[in-house]
């Protein structure tokens, strides 16, 4: 009788890989000594690696999650289950919007690994905004995808059981615990994650002690922490997109899990608008520059408009709510999650600006006192929408004061 193990959990390196993408047939024998791997991750936490044959050019990713966070070490320890959780996000996602994740090739929980298709040929949309392009399929595809996995994973179209079956199979409490931390806490106290030039301690400080601002933050980490309502992402900033010219792909849902229905929304809207600040300081020629503030600003309203009709169609042709007919309840949901969308927004400002992780967008801004310039908007930019995130009823209301801040 032969015993088949488990391969044990050994971080790869640019050797191993091989061993995990032999056995998957996708490159044919006679190539396999033309393989060219390359460590590419540039995220906070897993390795990354590219496999091309270098003569047909054919290639695919192998993402392997760590037991620790990359970005501060073994220090900081965190669950391989990140990967299961990975994998089984973008499998379900590929159930309404295929086309709009990498598909996913293969995937090994005890090795903590993905592999999945490889989408070199586009580029990280944080990157492609800095350079001032701009993506004419964004606003449409990520309003699609944010409405086809918000409602297929709800209570609005699922039966009780099976949601509450997902609710279990994509509990994440340790990727969670990070979002409660370093969005929802720590930036809004003295804690020791933050990171902040001395310059703006004074701006700091007025958040610390915003009594009213702190009693809004607390509301929305509540949220986050019990309202299971749909399957999130969980970490839509603009770094987790794809885009060319023709084609938009969402990556990286390692910190999906069940959560209010206006998060990943937030964190899109969020990322886009502090792209839109750092504009004023990248793209110098200002018709340039005006023209790609105003992109952002379109995307943010025509991805409320596709999620919100296509939430709606939906709703219309496929919930099987007891109270789809009656007058208003769609209109409440909608209109709960677009507002609270802007409290979770201002939020994700903030700790990108003072917390543990920045954006690159305004760390990158090479002048100093127009780096902290861009910074204080930021911080009250974010402070604002989280205390008057119930007065904003229209998503042009939200763009036009952005516009004007
Ligand atoms: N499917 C893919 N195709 C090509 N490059 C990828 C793919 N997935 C990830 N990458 C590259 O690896 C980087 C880090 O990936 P990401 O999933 O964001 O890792 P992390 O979870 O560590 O943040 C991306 O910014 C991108 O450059
Ligand atoms: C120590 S994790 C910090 C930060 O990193 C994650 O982003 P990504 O994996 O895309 O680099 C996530 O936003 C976390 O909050």
């Amino acid at each position: 009788m032969t015993v088949k193990v488990k391969p044990a959990y050994e971080p790869l390196n640019e050797l191993t890989v091989l061993d995990v993408i032999k056995p998957l047939n996708f490159f044919n024998s006679a190539s396999l000594n033309n393989l060219v791997v390359q460590e590419i991750g540039d995220g906070n936490l897993n390795l990354v690696f590219r496999v091309q044959d270098s003569d047909s050019q054919k290639a695919l990713i192998v993402k392997q999650a760590l037991p620790y966070a990359k970005v501060v070490g073994e220090s900081w320890p965190l669950t391989l289950d990140r990967a299961r959780i990975e994998s089984d996000a973008l499998l379900q996602e590929a159930e309404s919007v295929p086309h709009l994740v990498p598909k996913v090739y293969y995937s090994d929980s005890h090795l903590a690994v993905t592999v999945m298709e490889d989408l070199s040929d586009h580029v990280i949309l944080r990157k492609g905004l800095i350079e001032g392009n701009t993506y004419p399929l964004l606003a449409k595809d990520i309003g699609t995808f944010a409405a086809n996995t918000a409602f297929y994973s709800s209570d609005f179209y699922l039966h009780p059981f099976d949601k509450k079956e997902k609710v279990k199979r994509f509990s994440n409490p340790e990727l969670c615990k990070i979002t409660e931390d370093l969005v929802f806490t720590d930036p809004f106290f003295d804690h020791d994650t933050n990171e902040f030039p001395a310059e703006l301690k004074s701006s700091v400080e007025k958040i610390w002690s915003d009594q009213e601002l702190l009693r809004e933050v607390a509301q929305l980490r509540f949220s986050f922490l019990t309202r299971a309502e749909i399957l999130l992402h969980g970490d839509l900033h603009t770094g987790s997109i794809f885009v060319k010219e023709d084609s938009t792909k969402v990556i990286d849902p390692e910190f999906a899990f069940y959560g209010p229905a206006g998060f990943d929304l937030a964190h899109f809207f969020a990322n886009l608008t502090l792209n839109h600040l750092s504009q004023n300081a990248h793209t110098k020629e200002p018709f340039h520059r005006e023209s790609v503030q105003s992109f952002l600003l379109q995307t943010i309203e025509k991805t409320w408009e596709t999620y919100t009709n296509t939430f709606t169609e939906l709703w219309r042709e496929k919930s099987s709510d007891p109270f789809v007919k009656t007058e208003g309840v769609l209109e409440n949901f909608l209109q709960h999650t677009f507002q609270e969308a802007i409290g979770f927004a201002g939020c994700e400002v903030i700790r990108r600006t003072i917390g543990l992780a920045h954006v690159v967008d305004l760390d990158s801004i090479e002048q100093k006192d127009i780096e902290l310039f861009y910074k204080k908007k930021a911080l009250e930019l974010g402070s604002y929408l989280i205390k008057n995130q119930r007065k904003f009823t229209s998503i042009t209301q939200l763009t036009n004061w952005i516009r004007g801040a």
